[in-house]
């Protein structure tokens, strides 16, 4: 059995922002060692930004990691159908950045991050969170709404199809992003996930909200709205504010470059604070038209899990979780569910360079130093 345990006297991080990050160690028995190492180097230097009160800019420190700011190489985007992203074309934290559109925002959000000893054991964590938010939703309001990721995320979830506790009967799938190919296509996120899970599952098909192929991108991107906003608010309930869907429950991955969903770093989808889904056309990451949710749609559901396993998550995984950087620089860091939960599932690799010896040095962003 898994045994959360808190890191520290003082396992919150409050700030400004109210994202109070929790560190849980997810381990095989509560005495075991941390497999975690924690540095106490912090070399990271920032300067205050801009602070309203509202909403606050801090420049990015220059932690020496990446030159310029930019991963070198996106290494980890091999896609599935063999092609090879080429180097990021993101632009890098910091760089290049006028006028800079995006802002953090105040927000409530409940912050954790599980660290597991394996991999696998991630995948179980993955697994019971997703059956956590099931039967509670089901409880709740008769129905579950569950948004899928594409890239690494799918081959997770198939142990989803034998896990007790799922009433596929009342589950709705929907995507975060999809590339703009067909199904058949190796690097669709919806073939992926067919193959992992949906074709496993006694899951009705009208309850599975594929993102259109064959089609222009942004009519694929409005045809997909017109769908989501199709269904009733007793299955997917919306924002007082702005009237955004709530899913239950969001699984998205992060790239190197720190994108989620299709949101890529300083692009005006990325910033976009009104739609639900928005079209993507030269994403720097291979294909180039994508279809994805925005981040307000992110920030409405009542759970968030960013999954990032494996040594290649290792660097972005520091970035995001320990230096602050632009705005809209790092995707993954404009994360935040408004009234919501979010948590990291992280493994011991991924995990690596976390110097998690200071995050409760009460800072104002977890993580580094002020
Ligand atoms: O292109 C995408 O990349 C991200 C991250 O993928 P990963 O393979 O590095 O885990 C993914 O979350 C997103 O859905 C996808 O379209």
């Amino acid at each position: 059995m898994l045994v959360h345990t808190r890191l520290g006297q003082q396992p919150c991080l409050s700030g400004r922002s109210n994202t109070a990050y929790r560190v849980i160690r997810c381990q095989a028995a509560p005495t075991a060692p941390s497999p975690i190492p924690e540095k106490s180097s912090l070399e990271s230097r920032t300067k205050e930004g801009a602070d309203n009160g509202k909403a606050f800019i801090h420049l990015i420190p220059n932690n020496g990691r990446w030159e310029n700011g930019i991963p070198p190489v996106m290494g980890a985007h091999l896609m599935a159908s063999g092609t090879i992203s080429p180097i990021s074309v993101s632009k890098g934290a910091g760089v290049d950045v006028t006028p800079h559109q995006f802002q953090y925002h105040d927000t409530e959000t409940e912050a954790s991050v599980m660290l597991y000893v394996t991999p696998e054991k991630a995948q179980a964590g993955l697994v019971k969170l997703v059956v956590e938010a099931a039967e509670a939703a089901v409880k709740a309001k008769g129905a579950f709404t569950l948004v899928l990721s594409g890239g690494s995320l799918p081959a997770l979830l198939g142990p989803l199809a034998t896990a007790k506790g799922i009433d596929w009967s009342k589950t709705h799938i929907f995507f975060v992003d999809e590339r703009n190919v067909p199904h058949s296509s190796p690097d669709s996120t919806y073939k992926a996930a067919q193959e992992a899970l949906l074709s496993k599952v006694p899951i009705p098909p009208a309850q599975v909200y594929a993102i259109a192929e064959g089609l222009p991108v942004e009519q694929a991107a409005v045809q997909y709205e017109g769908r989501l906003v199709s269904i009733p608010a007793a299955a997917l309930p919306r924002t007082a504010e702005g009237g955004f869907p709530v899913f239950d429950l969001i699984l998205l991955g992060v790239g190197p470059d720190g994108h989620v969903a299709s949101l890529f770093p300083n692009r005006p989808e990325t910033s976009a604070s009104k739609g639900w889904i928005l079209p993507v056309k030269n994403s720097p990451k291979p294909p180039p038209e994508r279809i994805t949710m925005t981040m307000p749609v992110i920030n409405a559901a009542k759970e968030v899990a960013i999954v990032a396993l494996g040594a290649g998550k290792c660097e972005i995984v520091q970035r995001v979780l320990e230096v602050q950087a632009l705005p809209g620089a790092l995707p993954a860091q404009l994360v935040r569910p408004r009234g919501g939960k979010l948590k990291w599932l992280l493994d011991v690799a991924s995990a690596e360079g976390l110097d998690t010896a200071h995050w409760n040095e009460g800072k104002r962003f977890p993580r580094s130093a002020f």
